[in-house]
C-alpha cells in the first residue's frame, strides 16, 4: 500500500460528532502516531480507517480502492485495537495458528518466529488462559504483524509491558518500518511518540492536526 487517504471524513454517535471534517494523508515507509486525550476518538478513527466501523461522511481511500465502495475491509492490515482476544483454552501457537489459516501465508516456521520476535518463548505450550496481561499483550503485537501487513496498527502497543518488553517492541517497531508498508500507532508515552513517529497526529476537539 503507497497511501491511504481521508477525505473530508465525519463521525457521529447519535447526536454527538466525534470526528468533524478530518483530512489525512498516510504514506508508506513511515511510523505515524495519533495522540489525543482518553475518549478523544483516536480509537474511531482506527477503527474507521480499517472499515471496521462504517463512517458518517467523508471518503477513505486505500491506494486507488475506496472503503465502503470498492472494498468492504482494509485488506493487508493487521491491528491491535483495544484488548486483544485470544481463546483461552488454546496455546500461544494454536491461537495464532488458527488465524494465520484463514490466509494460508505464513508457515509454522513463521509463527514460531514471530513469537521469538515479541519475546514469547516458542516453547511454551500453556493456555493463554494463564498468560499475564503482557504475555497477552505480546501476543496480540505477534498477531499483528505476523503476516507481514502493509497496513499495521498499533493501539497502545505498549500497555501493560515491562520495561525489556518496552525497549523490545520499540526496536520491533522501528525495524518494521519499511517502502511499502504505512505504521500507525497511538501511544499516551511521549517518549514512544517522539522515538518511534515520523510524523504526529493530534486529536483535539474532534478535529486531527499535524503537530510536526
Ligand atoms: N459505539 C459507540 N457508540 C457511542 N459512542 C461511542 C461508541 N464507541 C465509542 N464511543 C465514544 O466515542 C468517544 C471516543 O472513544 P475512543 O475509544 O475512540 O477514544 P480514544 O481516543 O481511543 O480513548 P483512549 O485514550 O481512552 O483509548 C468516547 O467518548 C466513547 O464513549
Amino acid at each position: 500500500m503507497e497511501q491511504l487517504i481521508v477525505k473530508n471524513m465525519s463521525q457521529k454517535f447519535k447526536d454527538r460528532e466525534l470526528l468533524t471534517d478530518v483530512n489525512i494523508e498516510l504514506l508508506s515507509g513511515k511510523i505515524y502516531g495519533l495522540i489525543g486525550d482518553n475518549g478523544s476518538g483516536k480509537t474511531i478513527f482506527m477503527k474507521s480507517i480499517l472499515g471496521l466501523i462504517p463512517i458518517d461522511t467523508g471518503e477513505i481511500w486505500l491506494d486507488n480502492n475506496k472503503l465502503g465502495k470498492d472494498i468492504e475491509f482494509a485488506t493487508n492490515t493487521g491491528f491491535l485495537i483495544e484488548v486483544p482476544s485470544f481463546i483461552l483454552d488454546y496455546n500461544q501457537y494454536q491461537n495464532l495458528k488458527l488465524l494465520a489459516d484463514i490466509n494460508g501465508k505464513i508457515s509454522k516456521q513463521d509463527i514460531l518466529q514471530v513469537i521469538a520476535a515479541v519475546g514469547l518463548d516458542p516453547q511454551n505450550k500453556e493456555k493463554v488462559r494463564n498468560f499475564s496481561l503482557g504475555m497477552k499483550q505480546r501476543l496480540g503485537i505477534a498477531q499483528a504483524i505476523m503476516e507481514e501487513p502493509e497496513l499495521l496498527i498499533l493501539d497502545e502497543p505498549m500497555n501493560s509491558l515491562d520495561a525489556n518488553g518496552v525497549t523490545l517492541i520499540r526496536e520491533l517497531i522501528l525495524s518494521l518500518k519499511k517502502e511499502d508498508r504505512i505504521i500507525l500507532i497511538t501511544s499516551h508515552n511521549s517518549e514512544d511518540i517522539e522515538l518511534l513517529c515520523d510524523v504526529v497526529f493530534e486529536i483535539q476537539d474532534g478535529q486531527i492536526h499535524q503537530l510536526n
